[in-house]
């Protein structure tokens, strides 16, 4: 029976095809992120919750969600010194999410997968922001480089430290995939559905590219939470995945 098939026959068959979307409640308060939630309902396993809602009550709201059975990845993209990164991530260890970004610097990765020790935690390290190009990277100050190089460079480095897995753009997952093998996820913003606006996203592919070129997870905002109906657009998405697989 193909994905596309049993997702519409069976009850919940969708479990693990809906866990690979995460719906990033990037809204302002709680009370929206609450009434966006309900509104998906059971189309939505995975919610991501990154600095606008996180600096808004969304800790609290992370374990409200936790709590209702859904799946949290809190994308606060650390960076610091070892010892605060590994603390800090000791005791977001402790909220019960699934996934934690970090920035893919080898301090700050070797630190976080230190602190999450004996933990169920995944640490996701960040290796190229998918609002940059290679312009944006020089205007960074990297010596010129290529966003796919600077991100396979960085994926190798985050295999050799043991982090669980990547976030890159799709248009980079095959490349990462070679470097990090089957083991390590691979987890992609930068995902609009055919005809939605990128806004300030630059290395986009739609949902079924992104689980072709061999996405573990996608991650999508702007094109659900601002939809005039969130269900449905999460609903469409998860059909273009089933149909991808
Ligand atoms: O490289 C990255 C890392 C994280 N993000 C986050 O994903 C979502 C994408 O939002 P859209 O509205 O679907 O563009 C957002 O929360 C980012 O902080 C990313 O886009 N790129």
């Amino acid at each position: 029976m193909s994905a596309a098939m049993s997702l519409s026959t069976n009850p919940d068959p969708a479990g693990d095809i809906r866990d690979k979307l995460i719906i990033g409640l990037d809204v302002p308060s709680v009370e929206e992120a609450r009434s966006v939630v309900e509104r998906i309902g059971d189309a939505g396993t995975f919610y991501k919750i990154g600095y606008q809602l996180a600096y808004a009550g969304g800790f609290e709201f992370a374990r409200e969600l936790i709590g209702q059975g859904k799946k949290v990845f809190l994308d606060l993209k650390l960076h610091d010194i070892g010892n605060t990164v590994e603390e800090g991530v000791r005791s977001v260890a402790r909220l019960g999410a699934t996934f934690l970004t970090v920035h893919a610097y080898p301090q700050t990765m070797r630190a976080a997968v230190a602190g999450k020790a004996g933990t169920d935690l995944k640490i996701l390290a960040v290796t190229v922001l998918t609002s940059y190009d290679d312009i944006d990277l020089v205007e960074a100050g990297y010596a010129p480089v290529t966003s796919a190089e600077l991100v396979a460079h960085r994926a190798a480095q985050a295999r050799d430290l043991d982090v669980d897995g990547i976030v890159c753009a799709a248009t980079e997952a095959e490349r990462v995939r070679s470097i990090v093998g089957p083991g390590r996820l691979i987890v992609t913003p930068g995902i609009r559905p055919a005809g939605a606006e990128a806004g300030d996203q630059k290395r986009i592919v739609t949902p079924a590219e992104g689980i072709r070129l061999g996405a573990d997870h996608l991650v999508v905002a702007r094109p659900i939470v601002k939809a005039a109906d969130p269900r449905a657009a999460a609903d469409a998405i998860v059909r273009e995945i089933a149909q991808a697989l």
